[in-house]
C-alpha cells in the first residue's frame, strides 16, 4: 500500500467507532478528507457532523452532511482526525494544515479522539515536524522572540491565516522531549492561542495504515 493507500485504510477503519445516530466530530487534511468520504457512504446513520475547518464543514456539506456548530451539540462521542507526528503515548503534533486551534476544540469536547495516520507519521520522539504555534497578529514577533527563548527556531507561515483571522509560527528544533510541559509554557506565552502539541488532551486510539494493513495501539 502506498502512502495515500494507507490513509484511506485508516480512515475506513474509524468507522467502526461511529454510533448510529451520532454527531461525528471530523478533523482537517487529506487524511480526514479520505475519512469524510468515508463517513459519507453512512450519512443516513449519523445526525451529521461539527467541523474543525472550513474546509471540512465545505467537504462534509458537499456530501449532503449536515455541519453542526460546536455550541449547538451537548455530546461529541467520537472525534476522528489525523496528525503530523504521533509518538508511542498517543501524543501527537498536529495543525500542518494551520486548523491546530479549531481542532483542539473539539477534541476536548470529545468522549474519544481517534488519530488515523500513515506509517510514516509514528515517531520515538515528536519534534522533527516543526512545531505549529497559532498567535494573534499583532503578537508575532513578541511571540517569536520568546519561543526562540525556549529554544526553538520559529518561522513565520507567510502569507497564511487562520480560519480564526491569525497567524501561524512553524518552530523548528524545539526540544519536545517534555511535551506535555512545552504544550503548557508555550500556551502561557501573551499573544498565542494555541499550540499544536496534543498532549494535555492525546489520542486514545491510534489507527495507523501500514503496509500490511491497519494496527491499533
Ligand atoms: O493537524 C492537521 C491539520 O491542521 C492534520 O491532521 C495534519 O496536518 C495531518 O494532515 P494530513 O492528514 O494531510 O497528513
Amino acid at each position: 500500500m502506498d502512502q495515500n493507500a494507507q490513509k484511506q485504510a485508516a480512515a475506513e477503519a474509524a468507522l467502526s467507532f461511529i454510533e448510529p445516530d451520532a454527531i461525528v466530530g471530523v478533523g482537517t487534511g487529506s487524511t480526514a478528507n479520505y475519512f469524510i468520504d468515508a463517513l459519507a457512504t453512512r450519512k443516513h446513520q449519523i445526525r451529521g457532523a461539527v467541523a474543525s475547518s472550513e474546509a471540512t464543514a465545505e467537504r462534509l456539506r458537499s456530501h449532503g452532511i449536515e455541519v453542526f456548530d460546536l455550541n449547538q451539540v451537548d455530546r461529541l462521542p467520537v472525534y476522528v482526525d489525523g496528525a503530523d507526528e504521533v509518538n508511542k503515548h498517543r501524543e501527537m503534533i498536529k495543525g500542518g494544515g494551520g486548523a491546530l486551534t479549531r481542532e483542539k476544540i473539539v477534541a476536548a469536547v470529545a468522549d474519544q479522539f481517534i488519530c488515523i495516520v500513515d506509517e510514516s507519521k509514528c515517531v520515538d520522539v515528536l519534534g522533527a515536524f516543526p512545531l505549529p504555534v497559532e498567535v494573534i497578529p499583532m503578537a508575532r514577533s513578541l511571540v517569536a522572540r520568546k519561543l526562540a527563548g525556549l529554544g526553538g527556531q520559529p518561522r513565520y507561515r507567510d502569507g497564511f491565516v487562520t480560519d480564526n483571522g491569525n497567524l501561524i509560527l512553524d518552530v523548528h528544533h524545539i526540544d519536545l522531549g517534555r511535551p506535555l510541559k512545552m504544550e503548557t509554557d508555550i500556551n502561557q506565552l501573551v499573544g498565542v492561542v494555541t499550540n499544536g502539541l496534543f498532549a494535555l488532551r492525546p489520542a486514545d486510539v491510534v489507527l495507523v495504515g501500514g503496509r500490511d494493513g491497519v494496527r491499533r495501539y
